[in-house]
This record gives C-alpha cells, sequence and structure tokens, in this order.
C-alpha cells in the first residue's frame, strides 16, 4: 500500500546532495533579477517553475546545467545569497528535513566584486538565519555546507583551500560538479590532495554522465569519500537468476560502504536514468550498497524529499520501514561529528519514524 504524502512529509529526513544553486523558490528568482537587471526567460513565477523544470527536462547534463545561468546570475551579492540560503534551509524544514549539506560553487558568485570568503560567509550566515527562523517555526534543522569547484575550470586548490578555511563555520566538505565528460577528477588532483592532507572531507560527482571510469579515479585517486550520484555503478554489476555478480569496484564500494548519493527525478532529466522504476538504486539498496535519497536540484526537477520518496516508494513498493533504514543511511554518511550523527539518529529520526508506526 502506498504511504500517504503527509507521512513522507512529516517523517525526519536527512538530504546530502542539494544545490543551493538549484533550489531557489521561483518568486524569489523574480525578486532577484529585477533588483539587479537581469533578464529571465520568463516573467512571472509560475510559468518560471515550468521553464526550468521543462529546460531541465532534456536528457542532457549539458542542457541541465545551462539553466543554472538564471539562477546563479541572481545570486552575486551578500544579501541575495544570504536571503536563498535561509529560503531554502525554511523550505527543507517543512519538507520535514531535519540535516542537510547544501552544495554551491563560490567561484560562481563573484561576478558583482565578491571575495570567496565574502561569499562563504553569507551563505553561512543564511543558514544561520534559516536555522533560528525554522526552530521558531517547531521544526529544528541543522544545515551545512559544501564547497563546490567546477570541474572545468582551474580554480580547484583555491576552492579547496577555502573550504578547509572556513572548516569551523559548517563547511563540512568538498566536491567537484559540472560536465562530467572530459572532465575526470583526476584533473583536479591538487585540490584533493589538499583536502586530504588537511583531514578534510570529499564527495565527488561521478558516475552520472559518464561510467565506472570516473568512479574509480574519483575512489581510488582522489580518495572520495562520499560518490554524487555513482548511478553507472550498475556497469559493475551483472543481475543474475539467483543472484548478481558484484565487480570489484562495486565490490569495494559496497565493502568499505561508501554511501553512494543518489538523486532519482534528476538521473531521469538527465538521461542517466530511463525511469524511476528502472533506475538503478533499486537494485544497488536491495545489494546492499550505503544508498541515500537525495533532490539534487528542487527547482529544476520540481521535487522535494517527500517527492523522491513517493516516487520511490510507488516504483519499488518501499514502505515507511524502507525510507527509514534509507533515511539512517545518510544520517550515518554525513560529514558531521559521528557523536553528534548517533545523536540525530537516537533522538531525532528513531523517535520520529516511531511516532509514525514504524522502526
Ligand atoms: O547533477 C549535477 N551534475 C553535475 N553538476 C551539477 C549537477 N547539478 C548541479 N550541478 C552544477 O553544480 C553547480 C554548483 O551548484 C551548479 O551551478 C551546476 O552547474
Ligand atoms: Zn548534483
Amino acid at each position: 500500500m502506498a504511504i500517504a504524502t503527509e507521512i513522507l512529509r512529516q517523517a525526519p529526513k536527512v538530504l546530502l546532495h542539494d544545490h543551493l544553486d538549484g533550489g531557489l523558490r521561483p518568486q524569489t528568482i523574480v525578486e532577484l533579477a529585477a533588483e539587479v537587471g537581469h533578464q529571465l526567460p520568463a516573467a512571472d513565477a509560475e510559468s518560471l517553475r515550468h521553464w526550468f523544470a521543462e529546460s531541465a527536462d532534456s536528457g542532457s547534463l549539458v542542457r541541465y546545467l545551462e539553466t543554472f545561468d538564471h539562477t546563479t546570475a541572481v545570486m552575486q551579492t551578500p544579501s541575495a545569497l544570504r536571503r536563498v540560503a535561509a529560503e531554502m534551509v525554511l523550505d527543507l524544514a517543512a519538507d520535514g528535513v531535519v540535516y542537510v549539506e547544501s552544495r554551491w560553487a563560490p567561484e560562481q558568485h563573484l561576478r558583482a566584486g565578491l571575495t570567496l570568503d565574502e561569499a562563504v560567509d553569507a551563505v553561512t550566515e543564511g543558514l544561520a538565519d534559516g536555522m533560528a527562523e525554522a526552530a521558531d517555526d517547531g521544526h529544528p534543522i541543522i544545515a551545512r555546507q559544501l564547497l563546490i569547484a567546477m570541474r572545468h575550470a582551474s580554480s580547484a586548490t583555491e576552492i579547496a583551500e577555502l573550504a578547509v578555511r572556513h572548516r569551523k563555520d559548517g563547511v563540512a566538505g568538498f566536491d567537484i560538479a559540472g560536465a562530467e565528460a572530459g572532465y575526470p577528477p583526476t584533473r583536479q588532483l591538487a585540490a584533493f590532495d589538499h583536502i586530504k592532507r588537511n583531514n578534510g572531507y570529499i564527495t565527488i560527482h561521478a558516475g552520472e554522465a559518464f561510467g565506472l571510469p570516473s568512479i574509480w579515479e574519483a575512489v581510488q585517486l582522489c580518495g572520495a569519500n562520499r560518490l554524487g550520484h555513482g548511478v553507472r555503478l550498475i556497469d559493475d554489476i551483472e543481475v543474475t537468476a539467483d543472484g548478481a555478480t558484484v565487480g570489484d569496484l562495486a565490490g569495494y564500494i559496497r565493502n568499505l560502504r561508501v554511501p553512494l548519493e543518489m538523486c532519482p527525478s534528476s538521473n531521469v532529466q538527465t538521461g542517466a536514468a530511463r525511469s524511476v522504476a528502472e533506475h538503478p538504486i533499486g537494485t544497488l539498496a536491495r545489494l546492499g550498497f550505503r544508498v541515500t535519497v537525495n533532490t539534487d536540484n528542487r527547482l529544476m526537477s520540481d521535487t522535494t524529499m517527500t517527492k523522491e520518496f513517493a516516487a520511490l516508494a510507488a516504483a519499488f513498493d518501499y514502505d515507511l520501514d524502507y525510507v527509514r533504514w534509507l533515511t539512517i543511511n545518510a544520517a550515518k554518511s554525513a560529514f558531521y561529528p559521528h557523536p553528534d550523527r548517533l545523536r540525530l539518529i537516537e533522538d531525532v529520526i528513531k523517535p520520529g519514524y516511531a511516532a509514525l508506526g514504524a522502526g
């Protein structure tokens, strides 16, 4: 039986892969664009919402990424970054998210003269605003950030240094994003090396628009502690009538519990999966990989954590206990101190599901 949407919304959820510049409220984009004189492809919030969802639904990661020109364009000042970050926290809290690591690429927010550090400070303040307001509303949430270096750019080491410098401000880790084909993770080896030398945490977008070599480099050469997407890991697995044959790379990832940040709706839009029902998450979860569920870009995919879980529950017949398992997977995989993670699981997640009759 399908889980009621309202139950999924109330269930505590942990979100590890959500782009700050992929989750703006359409109305906020309209207002911020008017302030800076940025020309939008649609005039009002509703048409803009449809424009993003339709344009991102292209079957190509490269075209999907073009839509971000219109979100980053309106996120160039401290007040805009702060507002967008605060609203992100509030929207997620209202959707039942209790912990989020929001990711964004500071280098894309310097066009109006901000320094990298000023940009990070603005987002840090926005996250604090959002957390305070959400707690007042009765929806407490912990919001941290991950800094992204764009994989085609040459500033990755500078961004890695920025991430280390702002660790005490809730910068939980470092990632690379952008077009994957032609930009292997090892291109940014020096940046990953800087993070590792400083005992920082790494997640890498890999195995989304490119296959196993990208995942292998990310894990074995760049030191990824988690994988963004990783859907193509399925290429290393052969499902047989009586089980599955798991290749060496997939076996390594499963054995060492490397978390997979899976984003079903986003993958259908970029063509990494044909449909949610055919998404590798079904097989990977069944085979015991450390699978987590994520939104990637709520604006572009017109999604929420509740919607992602509803789509998965419908496709794979998941019950609330399964949603709880996926949530605990995510909590265990957070770049958050271990004692805090345990507290989140024991004091928030488990009681939250118990109150809804699961666990
Ligand atoms: O699914 C994805 N794969 C690769 N890159 C992405 C994805 N979603 C967003 N971005 C890229 O990350 C930047 C910083 O947040 C975005 O501007 C977008 O270019
Ligand atoms: Zn992503």
